[in-house]
């Protein structure tokens, strides 16, 4: 049973901070449900071992408050060093334990990202871009951050990149569940093809 080479579907998200990269991540792992969905974020890893090497709260880093703030920055220069010499260092590490057919990667950021998981998945490799207007972000607690939202860990899949699907996710857009159903739709057949090939 357990003899499963790789997913069956990859959906490679990514979008401004606040666009509600998270929020949309978990309503489609609501709707697929744990064992056929599973969420990586490629900030985990880093997150770790930038604690590790710096000695830092790691708990912190991971959760909502102002204290991954006060590191954001140093933690992109840091990330992009280790990305200059291997741009599948936290592709790899983030990826190694999922077992379920059907992963949702919530944090892609610069090309280098989604390319990994293009040549490594070449079949079942999707992006999803989550947008809505600065004024949404401003009002889910957004600020403008030089050297932040400046940078490419905010801009490198601004430009140049065909998405699979787009969501916009604000007030006065079509409702999320009804742009989500061609992402759940392709969820599931995947799910299921996984289920007969066994
Ligand atoms: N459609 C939505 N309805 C209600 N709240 C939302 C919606 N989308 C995002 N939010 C809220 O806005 C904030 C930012 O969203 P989040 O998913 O954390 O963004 P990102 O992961 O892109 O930085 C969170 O508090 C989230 O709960
Ligand atoms: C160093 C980072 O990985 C920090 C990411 O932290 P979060 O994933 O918590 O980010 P937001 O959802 O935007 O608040 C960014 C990078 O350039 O890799």
């Amino acid at each position: 049973m357990e003899d499963r080479t790789g997913p069956e579907l990859v959906l490679v998200f990514s979008g401004k901070r606040k666009s509600g990269k998270d929020y949309i991540t978990d309503l489609i792992q609501d709707r697929l449900g744990p064992e056929i969905c599973c969420i990586l974020r490629l900030s985990g890893p880093l997150k770790q071992q930038f604690a590790q090497e710096h000695n830092l709260d790691l708990d912190q880093l991971l959760g909502p408050g102002p204290y991954k703030e006060l590191y954001r920055a140093d933690m992109i220069r840091w990330g992009e060093d280790r990305r200059n010499q291997d741009p599948g260092f936290f592709c790899r590490l983030a990826t190694g334990g999922a077992r379920q057919p059907v992963w949702v990667v919530s944090d892609a950021r610069r090309l280098s990202d989604l390319q990994w998981f293009r040549s490594e998945f070449p079949r079942q490799t999707r992006s999803v871009r989550v947008q809505c207007s600065d004024e949404t972000r401003v009002q889910r607690g957004w600020s403008f951050t030089a050297g932040v939202d400046d940078a490419e860990s905010e801009c490198g899949l601004d430009g140049g990149v065909e998405f699979d699907w787009i969501i916009t996710n604000e007030a006065g857009a079509p409702p999320l569940d009804q742009q989500l159903q061609p992402i759940l739709k392709a969820a599931q057949e995947a799910a299921s093809s996984t289920r007969t090939d066994q």
